[in-house]
């Protein structure tokens, strides 16, 4: 079997290329995909991470256990967080072709209709959702409700809902949530009410594989054929090249890049673009590749010694994520995913099953199956779904319905915390209590010069005290469900729970229990340069010609979903744009 036809950095050096991409991560392969379609323009992606394409990276369960030494992960730590009383969070992204999308905990959710009426109505010209529907629309192969309304079934990334619940405190807590009054509603459905639990799809294919974007957009067979299309793996971007457009004039250009083998800083290469380069490097390795080309606020540079070429105070100025609390309880063992490390056996025969009945059994889906997703404003003070509620206040196209906190349903312990006897006398199951819509914002800096040392991540974790609101929310609306749980006899035994529900005490468990949801975002925001954005509304950066950013970092405010869909639904718009402008 031949391998995957990666090119060396000593045969792309010194060369020129149309469109240049850096970073083949979840957005980079979509946009390589897109602008080599038709031949005209030469494209070179390059990625820091290697080509991984194991039987593991396949297995949806298992390639998202970024725990596991053989995942392509890259984890550091942020600074220590004053919302957190100092604590830092761990900080996780994928480091290979396809990016996040490797590792990623597959759901595909591409949030409400509300959410991108709210940027157009922001200013954001052309990101409304009569906009970017079809353009979701258009990336997909959505194998269940294919032939639904603003359902996809042409697209490359195939995604499908299984429906099979396999755990049994999830189908518990989905009929509780039911008659609690909050609804089961069909996941990414644009009508839907913003009141509902759902089962999710996830980006599972046709035989039970991981369908991350390397796979999807950019096979071994197109890289092979596309002549026009470069792919080189292992290459470090540590600086654009950026240069004035005449001697007379301070308007800038980029006009190449600068880069070294990930693994060896001792040769540098350089490579010409003759058209655009575009930055899909992800939320923190963008905006830390634009800081140290001289791209950023410049007090910041001038502390570190790098030249200001463009001063752009919002770069980096904006770091999001989502805030999510875990509140854990034992169950049996066998009704957890822990069943897999404490009973060999079931393990072996769950194995087996996924080899030999395509794709069956937990192996074959993703961690979290379903969610709660509502607006706090729907519940009150208790947890419980009010009892008025306007149809108007359900409807997902207002931007101000936007939902605010997601309760997911994992059968897992999804913290790095150790407990006695966990996965060996009992198996866990939480439920991660997620803000949506954080006030909160942090900032990411240099440490150094040094493109391979971490930035400085501020994830400015629970910074806004607004933020509290609509965690106790979800906290308590957690609480009762597991009640409900207990009512049915079921044996739910605390493991981390918070002592009582007083506002004093469910925000001190949050201070001390809040995870990242590895949802970075916005760290170089489409928005005029004086509202502190980065690009503009076509993903253009302000005042550097020929750079545009299509990844996680241009999100105006970090969308209340989980983000791989919107990420790539904005890698096929920045394709529009530049091949409507040739
Ligand atoms: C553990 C985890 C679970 C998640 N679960 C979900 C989920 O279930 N559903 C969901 O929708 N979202 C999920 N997300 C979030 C989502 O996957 C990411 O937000 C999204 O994939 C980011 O896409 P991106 O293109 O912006 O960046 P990435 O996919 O991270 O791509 C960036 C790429 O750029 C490369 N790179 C960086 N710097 C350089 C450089 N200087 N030179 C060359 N290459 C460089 C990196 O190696 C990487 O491959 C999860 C994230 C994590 C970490």
């Amino acid at each position: 079997m031949c391998s995957y036809p990666s090119k060396s950095l000593n045969s792309i050096a010194s060369k020129s290329y149309d469109y240049i991409i850096v970073g083949g991560g979840t957005a980079g392969c979509v946009l390589a995909d897109r602008l080599s379609t038709h031949g005209v323009n030469s494209v070179l992606l390059i990625e820091r991470g290697p080509v991984v394409d194991s039987w593991a990276s396949r297995v949806p369960l298992i390639s998202s256990n970024f725990q596991d030494a053989k995942s392509p992960a890259y984890t550091f730590n942020s600074v220590p967080l004053p919302g957190l009383g100092g604590r830092s969070l761990a900080l996780v992204g994928g480091k290979a072709l396809g990016g996040t999308s490797k590792l990623n905990g597959l759901i595909y959710s591409r949030s409400v209709p509300g959410e991108y009426n709210a940027w157009e109505s922001d200013g954001r010209v052309g990101w409304g959702w009569k906009h970017v529907e079809r353009v979701f629309e258009k990336s997909e192969n959505c194998l269940s409700f294919g032939g639904s309304p603003g359902r996809g079934t042409h697209g490359p990334w195939q995604n499908q809902t299984i429906e099979e619940i396999h755990f049994k405190p999830v189908q518990l807590n989905v009929d509780a949530a039911s008659s609690m009054g909050i609804p089961q509603s069909k996941s990414n459905d644009p009508d839907a009410s913003v009141l509902g639990w759902s089962l999710l799809d996830a980006t599972i294919d046709q035989q039970k594989h991981r369908c991350s974007t390397d796979t999807a957009f950019l096979p071994k067979s197109i890289v092979s054929r596309r002549k026009n299309l470069s792919v080189s793996t292992g290459a470090i971007v540590t600086s654009l090249d950026i240069e004035p457009v005449t001697a007379e004039t301070d308007i800038l250009r980029v006009v190449g890049l600068h880069l070294e083998d990930d693994s060896d800083s001792k040769k540098r290469y350089h490579v010409s673009c003759v058209k655009e380069v575009i930055l899909c490097a992800g939320a923190i390795g963008t905006s830390q590749l634009l800081l140290l080309s001289g791209v950023g606020p410049q007090e910041h540079l001038t502390t570190l010694g790098i030249p200001v070429l463009k001063h752009l105070p919002g770069v980096g100025a904006h770091l999001q994520d989502h805030i999510s609390v875990p509140i854990l309880f034992k169950v049996p063992i066998t009704d957890s995913i822990e069943l897999l490390m404490g009973k060999p056996i079931t393990a072996i025969k769950e194995f087996l099953k996924y080899l030999f009945l395509n794709g069956k059994g937990i192996l074959g889906q993703q961690v979290q199956h379903a969610n709660i997703i509502l607006r706090s404003n729907l519940l009150d003070d208790h947890g419980q779904v009010r009892k008025h509620i306007d149809r108007s206040e359900l409807d997902s196209h207002l931007a101000h319905n936007i939902p605010d906190i997601e309760v997911m349903f994992l059968p897992v312990n999804p913290t790095d915390r150790k407990f006695d006897g966990l996965a060996k006398a009992y198996g866990a199951f939480s439920y991660l209590c997620t803000v949506l819509k954080p006030k909160s914002f942090g900032s990411l800096r240099l440490a150094s010069s040094d493109p391979r040392q971490q930035p400085l991540c501020d994830l400015g974790t629970l910074s806004d005290p607004e933020d509290f609101l609509p965690l106790r929310k979800a906290l308590r609306l957690a609480l009762l469900l597991s009640e409900k749980l207990r009512n049915t006899g079921y044996p739910l035994q605390d493991l981390s729970v918070p002592h009582d529900q007083s506002d004093a005490i469910l925000d001190s468990f949050a201070k001390e229990n809040a995870m990242s949801t590895y949802h970075y975002s916005s760290t170089c925001r489409m928005d005029t340069e004086d509202r502190f954005g980065v690009v503009d509304d076509e993903l253009r950066v302000h005042g550097v010609a020929g750079l545009r950013i299509a990844d996680a970092s241009v999100f105006p405010q970090i969308p209340a979903c989980h983000l791989q869909a919107p990420v790539v639904m904005v890698a096929e718009r920045c394709a529009e744009f530049l091949l409507k402008s040739e």
